[in-house]
């Protein structure tokens, strides 16, 4: 059996600030339909490592394979400003645990998700505002409210506007930092429930960063372990906190277990 080219491949991503090493030479790969989570306590790295994977920002060392549309796989930091932006805005998604990072506040939750398919070029207005009906409600966001700003809708409303503005355009890779940090239990519960369909349903791959296993466990097969900019451990999610291997891990996983 011929083993599934990757999707994407870092190799030795390297990423300082002044002295601060932020993310030292991280290589892994992430083949079609995989998602995987990037865990670790609070600054590990794991934002820097996914903003440069992203092509957010530039590492200091390393290259990012990627698996284009056309089957070439290119380096993302070697495509022209226009191919990176196109990709960027076509293949690739990205949620942001801030959703006013990734929605434009000042304008309707309609415009939101069509402006991203005028981005890649389509200009019937009325397929463009049922396109971002449908995708509304695809996140469970009635269509009666695609008309409102998101600032005037709850914490986890707008963060189902920035997924539908971001699978509109039904991208192959979605990037999240941390896409329930910040909500209520409650709140986060149903989104993951959302997030999860919607990735089984369009065979997303997906680079999830979060801090809680529990995000990492319901959401990703695949699981990096990240300490001081480095990765400890990796392998399957069930496997890595069911039997962690390295100290860290271990520490990890009992602090989540302690009452
Ligand atoms: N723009 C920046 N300028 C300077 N230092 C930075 C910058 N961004 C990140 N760092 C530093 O790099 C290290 C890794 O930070 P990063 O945000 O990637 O970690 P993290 O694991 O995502 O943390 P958190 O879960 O708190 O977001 C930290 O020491 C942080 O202070």
């Amino acid at each position: 059996m011929t083993a599934v080219p990757p999707l994407l491949e870092a190799r030795g991503v390297s990423k300082r600030f002044g002295r601060i090493e932020a993310c030292r030479n991280v290589s892994f790969s992430i083949r079609p339909g995989e998602v995987l989570g990037v865990v670790g306590e609070s600054g590990s790295g794991k934002t820097t490592l996914l903003r440069c994977i992203s092509a957010l920002m530039e590492p200091n060392a390393g290259e990012v394979l990627y698996r284009m549309n056309d089957g070439e796989t290119r380096n993302v930091f070697g495509l022209s400003e226009p191919e990176r932006r196109l990709l960027m805005r076509t293949d690739w998604g990205f949620v942001h645990q801030n959703p006013r990072d990734g929605l434009r506040m000042g304008v309707s939750a309609g415009a939101n998700v069509g402006e991203r398919l005028m981005a890649v070029g389509q200009r019937h207005y009325g397929n463009i505002r049922s396109a971002a009906i449908d995708w509304l409600d695809r996140v469970e966001v009635s269509a009666d409210r695609i008309d409102d700003r998101p600032d005037t809708f709850s914490g986890g409303m707008q963060q189902r506007v920035q997924i539908a503005r971001n699978l509109v355009t039904h991208p192959r890779l979605v990037f999240m930092d941390e896409p329930t940090g910040g909500l209520d239990v409650s709140v986060q519960a149903r989104l993951l429930d959302l997030l999860r369909g919607l990735v089984a349903e369009l065979a997303l791959s997906a680079i999830v960063v979060t801090h809680d296993l529990a995000v990492a466990r319901l959401l990703c097969q695949q699981l990096m372990v990240m300490r001081q900019g480095e990765i400890v451990e990796q392998g399957l999610t069930d496997q890595v906190l069911d039997d962690p291997q390295h100290p860290y891990t271990q520490l990890l996983v009992s602090s989540v277990l302690q009452p």
